[in-house]
């Protein structure tokens, strides 16, 4: 087990603030606090190697318990232990293992060129040399960055930049990426770009990854496991296709015609030549279905419809449960 968190908890205490005249001075004398809980009792386990996706609605707790699983912030309560280390505890030691992306913020040096802040990390973490420079050829080849290595990263474009941190983040090769909303903002090209390097990373150097997101397409590309917190507490910890056959009980396939049809059984919805019709798998199996259709209609092409995490996720959001 490469990162072992049991009943992490975390409250953020803050002076409550006092109302009217002499309200700021008596808010300093009186000491009273509102205590958030932020995270309420997390467990966590990830074995090396794995990918997975750490999910929740905006405030579930998600960046703060990513903090304490980096050793930024110390846990109210609950244990952590990442690659046999106490985060918190043993800081430095515990930045050597691990890669860390904030897509909302950089890590790099703002007024240097991209390829200085390479360099910059490079000794920080005492990269050797050879490595370094093998490593670099890897990531420009991989993440193109060749075209703006000597651009200061101010003047970067946000898929730039971002591609830029993601090098630098794993250029001393820690065992461990935690990334923080990496594709937010960026084009479809650029969040291609960076899904295919960190997948990349995770299937070639058995990088574990914990991706916070929610851009549900990083998750069906990237995640077989997805761990969904909501209020601070865990909803569900498993496989997505787990998740999708208890949410998803419909199918739909969809049917393009050579020729014009009557209403059809199962029919929901009908746009020029094309017919969605939707079914259950438990009733009847797609193979079965399309046998059915072909048979009586005039079907050119077909098309399987499949199930939608989004919808999922909304719905376990919005009612605040796994059912
Ligand atoms: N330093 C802090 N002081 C007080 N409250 C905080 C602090 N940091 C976070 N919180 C509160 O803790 C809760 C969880 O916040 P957190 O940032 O971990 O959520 P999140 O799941 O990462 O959300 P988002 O998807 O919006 O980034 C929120 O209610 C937030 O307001």
């Amino acid at each position: 087990m490469i990162i072992r968190a049991a009943g992490l908890t975390k409250e953020f205490r803050r002076p409550r603030r006092k109302e009217g005249r002499f309200g700021g001075l008596r808010t300093l004398l009186t000491r009273e606090y509102t205590t958030t809980r932020a995270v309420g009792g997390v467990d966590l386990a990830l074995e090396e190697g794995e990918l997975v996706g750490f999910l929740g609605p905006n405030g579930a707790g998600k960046s703060t318990t990513i903090k304490m699983l980096t050793g930024i912030l110390v846990p109210t309560s609950g244990t952590v232990e990442v690659a046999g280390l106490v985060p918190w505890r043993q800081r430095e030691r515990n930045a050597r293992q691990i890669g860390v992306v904030f897509g909302q913020r950089s890590q790099l040096w703002w007024d240097l060129p991209l390829i200085d802040s390479f360099r910059l990390v490079g000794k920080i973490y005492e990269v050797p040399d050879p490595l370094l420079r093998k490593n670099l050829d890897l990531f420009v080849d991989l993440l193109d960055l060749g075209s703006f290595l000597d651009t200061p990263v101010r003047s970067l474009s946000l898929g730039q930049r971002m591609r830029g941190d993601l090098a630098a983040a794993m250029i001393y090769e820690p065992r461990i990426l935690y990334l923080d909303e990496p594709t937010v903002g960026l084009d479809v090209v650029a969040k291609q770009r960076i899904r295919s390097f960190i997948a990349e990373l995770n299937r070639d150097k058995g990088v574990t990854v914990v991706l916070t997101t929610h851009d549900m397409d990083d998750v069906e590309e990237l995640c077989r496991r997805v761990v969904i917190i909501d209020k601070g507490r865990t909803l569900y910890d498993g496989e997505i296709k787990a998740l999708k056959d208890a949410y998803v009980t419909h199918r739909e396939l969809v049917l393009h015609l050579a020729s014009a049809a009557g209403p059809m059984e199962r029919e929901v919805r009908r746009e020029g030549d094309r017919v969605w019709l939707r079914f259950d798998p438990a009733e009847i199996s797609a193979s079965k279905l399309i046998r059915e259709v072909t048979e009586r209609y005039d079907v050119s092409d077909l098309s399987l419809a499949e199930p939608d995490l989004e919808g999922v996720i909304r719905e376990i959001y919005a009612v605040g449960e796994v059912a």
